[in-house]
């Protein structure tokens, strides 16, 4: 494992479980669009990113794979020191869809293999006639269709055999989903993508994936504050996000180390443990979102981050934008709806 700063006890890189290491910090890309996606990546890169993290369902990898190729004919510049991860979507989460999908993904991106491909989500929705899309009923709801996850993931593994991917994993599962899977599984998942940020700072699914050495990258890190107008303007969806970048202790915490909100934010997680994938096309918010191993929160600082977590309360994509997804029988937060 690689240490970047004498001064940090935090790695820049996690070992997974597989044997690839996974830089802590990526660039998420969810709602960047490719026109804009594109500069982000290209922007990450000669900032120093090496993670990307994108999916099928973001639409956006050709133009992530066009930025990626520009960066590979570069002098020096050389696949493997990149850690590319894509998922396979919730409307082809079947195992005769697997080999499909990862293809399209890898030839949207212009690569031989991924560094980690994920289950994107636990269910599974009946895929529109082009396949890029949940089809859905005439009152906008959601079809269902069964998922078997042993049977997909054995496809995924078939994949790692035969070098399309170097990783594989989950995102979205729940702690019985999880281990279930790790139970039966032929090759264990090298990681577990999930929401986790100072609202929802996911203590359970922490110690689960510590004590079966499961990598856990932590989306949504700052707290999704571009999927309020996403929502509404995309989907005509009131949606809430916290406002954690202006919340009064990490402001506070702001000022003490001299970091901005979204450096103390991300260093929270990443002394927690977790993997981090901020989304920025911004340059300088991408510059920022980087700098994150040259200070350390203090016990006591970490201490006063923890009265942020809300538990599950804290949730920001509960899915249920998808009309009648809490039908499924893997819909991984049933027990938290049985609350309210
Ligand atoms: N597996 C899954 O189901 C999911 C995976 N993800 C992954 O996680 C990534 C990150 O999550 P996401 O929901 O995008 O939310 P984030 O918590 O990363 O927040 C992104 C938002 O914060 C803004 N932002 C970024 N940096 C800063 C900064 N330094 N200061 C102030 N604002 C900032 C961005 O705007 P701007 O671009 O203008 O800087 C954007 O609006 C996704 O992009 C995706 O890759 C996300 C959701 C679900
Ligand atoms: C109706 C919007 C679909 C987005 C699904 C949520 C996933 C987000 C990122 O991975």
């Amino acid at each position: 494992m690689e240490c970047k700063s004498t001064f940090s006890k935090v790695m820049d890189k996690i070992l997974l479980s597989s044997g690839y290491s996974m830089p802590v910090v990526g660039l998420g890309t969810w709602q960047a669009t490719p026109e804009i996606v594109r500069d982000a990546v290209s922007n990450a890169l000669e900032i120093g990113y090496r993670h990307i993290d994108t999916a099928y369902n973001y639409k956006n990898e050709a133009a992530i794979g066009e930025a990626l190729q520009k960066w590979l004919m570069q002098d020096g510049n050389r696949r493997e020191d990149l850690f590319v991860t894509s998922k396979l979507p919730h409307y082809a989460n079947r195992p005769s869809d697997v080999s499909a999908y990862l293809q399209r993904s890898l030839k949207s991106l212009g690569l031989s293999y991924v560094d980690l491909y994920l289950i994107h989500m636990p269910f599974t929705m009946k895929a529109n006639e082009a396949g890029d899309a949940p089809a859905t009923a005439e009152d906008g709801a959601v079809l269902l269709e069964e998922t078997d996850h042993l049977a997909v993931w054995r496809e995924m593994e078939k994949h790692v055999t035969e070098g399309r991917v170097r990783s594989i994993g989950v995102s979205n599962f729940n702690k019985r989903q999880l281990e279930h899977l790790c139970d039966n599984a032929g090759i264990a998942p090298a990681c577990l993508q999930v929401e986790m940020h100072a609202a929802m700072q996911q203590e359970q699914m922490r110690e689960v994936c510590a004590n079966r050495r499961i990598a856990l990258t932590a989306y949504s890190p700052l707290g999704s504050p571009g999927s309020k107008q996403h929502f509404k303007t995309k989907y005509q969806l009131e949606f809430t996000c916290p406002d954690l970048l202006t919340n009064e202790t990490v402001l506070q915490l702001s000022e003490t180390y001299k970091r901005s909100p979204a450096q103390v934010l991300l260093r929270h997680l990443v002394q927690l443990g977790a993997a981090v994938i901020p989304k920025s096309t911004n340059p300088l918010r991408l510059k920022e979102n980087f700098e994150i191993f040259d200070f350390q929160l203090s016990d006591n600082d970490m201490a006063d981050l923890k009265k942020l977590d809300i538990g599950h309360k804290g949730r920001i994509l509960n899915f249920l934008f998808f009309k009648g997804i809490e039908n499924h029988p893997e819909y991984p937060f049933k027990d938290e709806l049985k609350e309210h």
